[in-house]
């Protein structure tokens, strides 16, 4: 049904590990604000998109305290050990009128660089789809296995593979019961979609920009910081 509402949420709740550093890679700032303030700026700029869970580590001390942004609510609730059980965790927090058919944007805060192109074909193909929807791209560059010593064990084929991104919708209801069936077989999902697909769903790939990159280490921040540079100020 298009029109009605969305929510967004966020999994903010990682160490950045790979990252290093004291401050988690969420709270980092690029083109000077968080990386996690581009994350929220990004879906809540949306008209139907209604307002944002964020799940937050359980010692979080850095979390701003936002109430609103754009005049929509932003909640908060504590995450869990692994991406999965944060996200399972805002999806359970949502507000009593986000029902269990209401479309969830399930979006990395280490993900600045969302555009609102992309945002707006993701959902219309969610809206549209029986599974759902993530925002993706075809992998373009061949692929190496590597074996002893960071050396060459194999060329693997990249005919069909996509590298998934975020945003990442679907309807409330699925998603929570598709994670906590992986939860309940012990399979830590890496992606929502890959909790879907579990189920027997086949969520559609909807080919997004490269540039939709998720901060993992110091060298992507650099990269971050490039891009958010190239955009109008909002
Ligand atoms: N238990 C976790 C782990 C990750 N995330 C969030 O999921 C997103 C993508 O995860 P990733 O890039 O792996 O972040 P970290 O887990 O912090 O990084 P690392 O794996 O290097 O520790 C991030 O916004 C991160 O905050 C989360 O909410 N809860
Ligand atoms: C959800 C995701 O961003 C899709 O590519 C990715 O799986 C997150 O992986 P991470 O190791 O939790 O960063």
């Amino acid at each position: 049904m298009s029109g009605t509402e969305l929510w967004a949420v966020i999994p903010a709740a990682g160490r950045g590990t790979r990252f290093g550093g004291d401050v988690p890679k969420q709270y980092l700032e690029v083109a000077g604000r968080p990386l996690i303030a581009h994350a929220l700026q990004a879906l809540l700029a949306h008209p139907r998109v209604a307002g944002a869970m964020v799940a937050l580590s359980p010692d979080d001390a850095r979390w701003p305290g936002w109430k609103q942004w754009n005049g929509k609510p932003v909640m908060r609730c504590v995450g869990g050990g692994e991406r999965a059980d944060s996200v399972l965790a805002a999806l359970r927090a949502l507000p009593a009128q986000v029902d269990d058919n209401t479309l969830v944007l399930v979006h990395d805060a280490a993900r600045p660089n969302l555009r609102d192109t992309d945002l707006e074909r993701l959902i219309a193909v969610a809206e549209a789809a029986e599974h759902g929807a993530i925002l993706a791209a075809p992998v373009r560059d061949t692929l190496k296995r590597a074996g002893e010593g960071d050396r060459i064990a194999a060329t693997e084929s990249r005919e069909g593979l996509w590298r998934a991104f975020t945003p990442q919708a679907f309807r409330r209801g699925a998603l929570i019961a598709a994670l906590e069936q992986a939860r309940i077989d012990g399979v830590v999902v890496t992606d929502e979609a890959m909790a879907m697909e579990r189920t027997g769903a086949r969520p559609a790939l909807v080919e997004g920009r490269e540039d939709n990159l998720k901060v993992t280490t110091a060298a992507d921040l650099a990269l971050a910081e490039y891009l958010l540079s190239l955009r109008d100020p909002r």
